[in-house]
């Protein structure tokens, strides 16, 4: 539980049942300046209502119908409270369950748009439609509610469901069988933002302005007048938890960056003269090349890459760590690295890839954790970067993963593929810039691959390597799209690379989007 902001700020409580949008519920939310906080369904009772008393609950959608057995159930507490609470999809239908009334299944399938038409007046409709009037919705549902708990009556409806909106106005309990919070209900932002302004009240007192000096002053709490070590990869949100705790905690922080050989090209001097140039905060600058590169040499398999890089990061924290007694290790986590509810459905959530963070650290090193992005998502990172001046170079960075290039080159790893691969990388990205195209995309970059084919150059036969040109556009890395370059733009790509970069004779591009697709290839 992230207990500090919930003290501070008004609380929307999100109950997740496992849909596969309930951040989006949280986003909608916070792009208002609401603060809210995603808890799954099992973890809410009535201690942590009391602990943390929400202004308003939002029950989530999930893949469950409510009359399976051992399907979940919202804390009967949360009817308890006093607050108003909106159902959406799934928690529209466990909260006319719970309530006394019933919902199954066995009716048609809606998947996708549909055209919701408001019977009467509703305060969660304020500005989105009048009685007579239809808004366009998205459903995704196979089960609905068949009978209504005592105290609701029906507000509105579509074709497919003709309990699309409920409501108990006595109460303040509303139930929707549509997904406001996706971006193909037009104006699902406005029912939210009636819901937790106009009908819960809220007040909407969630800023970056205001995160900024809150989290200042908690970091000078939870550190006092000890050391703090940070990893600092140039990345945004090393960058912001650094500059962050620097306000904070001035000359108490060193900061460690590691070149591990495996960033892109020029990218060490970039950060490090960057950094030093603009801040005055103690910047390690560890050159470990060779124990990286040398102890993946021979290693193929993608996460015994990542392990094997996972562990050398914390051996080196460590050496450092020691060398100044440093008593914390600062981590740019963020909240979708803490949100709990992603194995709601059925046990512990499969392991796509182990993303490396010095999460694995704190026991071995013994260092106590700040961490003070943890309740931000990316976006929100990005707007504390502003508000605390930094640089537009490391505000709008494109992500880069911790084990770096290694990801990008599928089979082993050699000095040669990575030099092969920066030089590829380095033309992409320069042609990107040229274009005006960096802001546009979440990231890119080039992937060389284990294959050989044959070509013709200068009427000679070559039997070089590919690549491949992955480029993205996406608001937190968790789903993303292709990004649609014009053919001539990846002509023009393909052409210098082949051209300038020895060992590569063939250029082609990722059109695969995540899902299916990660967005690394490893
Ligand atoms: N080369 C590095 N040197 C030191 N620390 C690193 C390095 N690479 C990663 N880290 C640490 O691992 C953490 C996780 O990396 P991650 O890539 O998620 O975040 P980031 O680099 O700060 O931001 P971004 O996601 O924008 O790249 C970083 O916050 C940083 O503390
Ligand atoms: O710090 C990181 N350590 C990692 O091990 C790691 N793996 C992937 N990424 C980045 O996370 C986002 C989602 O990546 P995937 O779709 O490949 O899982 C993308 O932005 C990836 O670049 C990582 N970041
Ligand atoms: N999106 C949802 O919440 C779906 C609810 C339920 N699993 C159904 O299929 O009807
Ligand atoms: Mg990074």
């Amino acid at each position: 539980m992230t207990a500090e902001a919930a003290d501070i700020h008004e609380l929307c409580l999100i109950v997740d049942f496992g849909s596969q949008v309930t951040q989006l519920i949280a986003r909608r939310l916070r792009e208002i300046g609401v603060y809210c906080e995603i808890h799954p369904f099992d973890r809410v009772d009535a201690a942590m209502l009391a602990a943390h008393p929400p202004k308003a609950v939002i029950l989530s959608g999930g893949p469950a119908s409510v009359e399976d057995e051992g399907a979940p159930r919202a804390a009967p507490e949360i009817f308890e409270l006093g607050v108003p609470v909106l159902g959406i999809c799934y928690g529209q239908m466990v909260m006319v369950h719970q309530l006394g009334g019933r919902a199954e299944g066995g009716h048609i399938r809606e998947f996708g748009r549909a055209e919701l038409r408001l019977a009467e007046p509703s305060e969660l409709f304020e500005g989105v439609a009048g009685p007579g009037e239809t808004a366009e919705v998205w459903m995704s549902h196979g089960d609905r509610v068949s009978a209504m708990p005592p105290g609701f009556h029906v507000q509105g409806a579509s074709e497919g469901a003709p309990y699309a909106v409920l409501a108990d106005p006595a109460r303040r309990f509303y139930g929707l069988m549509f997904h406001p919070e996706v971006a193909h209900t037009p104006k699902g932002a406005a029912i939210l933002e009636n819901f937790v302004r106009r009908i819960a009240g809220m007040k909407g007192d969630w800023s970056m302005a205001a995160y900024r000096d809150e989290a200042i002053a908690r970091i000078r709490e939870q550190v006092g007048d000890a050391r703090v070590i940070c990893g600092l990869s140039g990345g945004v949100d090393s960058s912001v938890t650094a500059i962050l705790l620097h306000e904070a905690i001035g000359d108490q922080l060193t900061c460690v960056f590691v070149d591990h050989g495996l960033l892109r090209q020029g990218e060490a001097e970039e950060v490090v003269t960057l950094f030093r140039d603009t801040y005055n905060i103690p910047l390690v600058h560890a050159e470990e090349a060779d124990r990286f590169v040398g102890a993946l040499a021979g290693v193929t398999d993608p996460e015994t890459k990542r392990k094997t890089i996972g562990r050398l990061f914390i051996e080196v924290f460590d050496e450092h760590a020691k060398g100044i007694e440093a008593d914390f290790l600062a981590q740019g986590t963020l909240y979708p690295d803490v949100i709990e509810s992603v194995s709601v459905s059925g046990g512990p959530s499969v392991t796509i890839k182990s993303h490396h963070n010095v999460g694995g650290l704190p026991e071995r090193m013994k260092l106590k954790l700040v961490e003070p992005l943890r309740e931000l998502f990316k976006d929100e990172v990005r707007a504390l970067g502003r508000e605390l001046g930094l640089p537009p170079a490391f505000v709008g960075r494109h992500p880069f993963p911790g084990p770096g290039l290694a990801i990008r080159i599928p089979g082993e790893i050699t000095p040669e593929r990575l030099e092969i691969l920066r030089a590829a990388d380095a033309i992409y990205l320069e042609e990107i810039r040229r274009a005006g195209l960096y802001d546009e995309i979440w990231q890119a970059f080039t992937v060389l691959l284990p294959v050989r084919s044959v070509g013709v150059m200068g009427d000679g036969r070559t039997y070089d390597q590919a690549c491949a040109l992955r480029a993205v556009t996406s608001v937190d890395g968790m789903t993303a799209d292709v990004y649609p370059f014009t053919p001539a733009f990846l002509s023009r790509v393909a052409g210098r690379i082949v051209g300038e970069v020895r060992g590569i004779n063939r250029v082609t591009y990722d059109i695969t989007s995540k899902p299916p697709g990660t967005i690394e290839w490893e």
